[in-house]
């Protein structure tokens, strides 16, 4: 949703937390991009959150989570188990609701129902421990054009209070160095995104929430991107949620994904488990198509067309040849008899747009 305006955890505008409110924290504001300070003393037990599954584990958990808006959009029922140290691919077309995850995950739009724990700590009870450790990019970042990042970053780095080495550290982490003291506006849509990422990084988080970072990206842009966010996993232990309507982006970096359609999760689970879920079936082509399918059917086997000229058999007990010779046998010329694995794309494609 572009122009999200109040998504930071400042909380300009927008910002609805419940009770112990953000808007009343000292928490820094900082443009479009989060990066919070030290936890507090407060601490909340979730053990009503899914007993069974250890909390801690968990750097995302949320339960019946529920914002919809008039007209019936927005996310409806979300039950989000993000494991601590995972990249998470948070998928979905265009309008499923990403955005409107990502601000209820960081308190900036409140809940109708349901329930955010953020590494364990419930959201609407204890806002700042939960978003203690929690950077943030949202939407496209508010960068300082006339300034270098570096001052961007020092701008950012006195709000928070942070130390002034984080700053180099913060750069080097995400490539940043060599152009640190370049003004903003030379910089590149990629440079811009990584200096945003530098500047959720200075409050040292454990978990990273991204929306959409490679949109408008170049393709070595998103390569440079895809990089860094494995880099902030593997090298720096950071769990990396990150939102895109792009399976292929996601694919390559992510290790957990979740499926949004119209607001609902249709799939969480591993990667492997993703590809689990498509099973491989036989395309068939044949001069006579639906006398193989009546031959075939008849054979008990399932088929369905796929187009005009080709059969898709889900794959049984008969093997390629066997099912080759039945159609042979059947009078049937084949041209056409190969087993295929469809693409993480194509399921993709089934649950967003079933
Ligand atoms: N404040 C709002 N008032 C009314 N409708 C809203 C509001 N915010 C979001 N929506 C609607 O909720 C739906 C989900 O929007 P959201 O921005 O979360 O989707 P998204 O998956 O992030 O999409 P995109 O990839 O296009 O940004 C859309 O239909 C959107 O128009």
């Amino acid at each position: 949703m572009p122009g999200t305006a109040g998504a930071d955890i400042g909380c300009q505008g927008e910002c609805e937390t419940g009770p112990e409110s953000l808007a009343e924290t000292t928490l820094p504001e900082v443009p479009r991009t989060t990066a919070t300070s030290a936890p507090d003393a407060q601490s909340l037990s979730c053990g009503r959150f899914l007993p069974h599954v250890s909390m801690m584990s968990l750097a995302i958990q949320t339960r019946g989570l529920t914002r919809l808006f008039p007209g019936g959009h927005g996310v409806q029922d979300l039950d989000l188990s993000v494991p601590a140290g995972a990249i998470f691919g948070f998928l979905g077309p265009n309008g499923a609701g990403k955005t409107t995850t990502i601000r209820l995950l960081l308190g900036l739009l409140r809940p109708q129902r349901g329930e955010v724990a953020l590494h364990g700590h419930a959201l609407h009870a204890t806002p700042r421990t939960a978003l203690a450790q929690v950077g943030a990019l949202v939407e496209s970042p508010a960068l300082h054009p006339h300034l270098s990042g570096r001052r961007n970053l020092e701008v950012t780095r006195r709000l928070l209070g942070a130390p002034h080495a984080r700053i180099d550290e913060v750069l080097l982490v995400t490539g940043m160095r060599e152009a640190a003291d370049r003004t903003v506006r030379d910089y590149s849509l990629g440079m811009r995104q990584r200096l945003a990422i530098a500047l959720a990084l200075l409050g040292a988080p454990k978990l990273l929430i991204l929306d959409e970072p490679g949109n408008g990206l170049d393709p070595a842009g998103i390569v440079d991107m895809r990089r860094l966010l494995r880099s902030l996993a593997a090298d720096h232990g950071i769990t990396v949620f990150v939102s895109s309507h792009q399976l292929g982006e996601v694919e390559q970096v992510a290790s957990h994904v979740g499926m949004l359609r119209e607001g609902r999760l249709r799939f969480q689970g591993t990667v492997g488990e993703l590809r689990s879920r498509t099973a491989p079936r036989i395309l068939l082509r044949a001069d006579d198509l639906s006398r193989a399918a009546t031959l075939l059917a008849n054979a008990g086997e399932i088929v369905d067309p796929i187009d005009a000229e080709t059969l898709a058999i889900a794959l049984g007990a008969r093997q390629e040849a066997e099912l080759n010779r039945m159609l042979v046998e059947g009078g049937l010329q084949v041209s056409h008899l190969v087993r295929e694995q469809p693409s993480l794309e194509s399921l993709f494609f089934q649950l967003a747009h079933a």
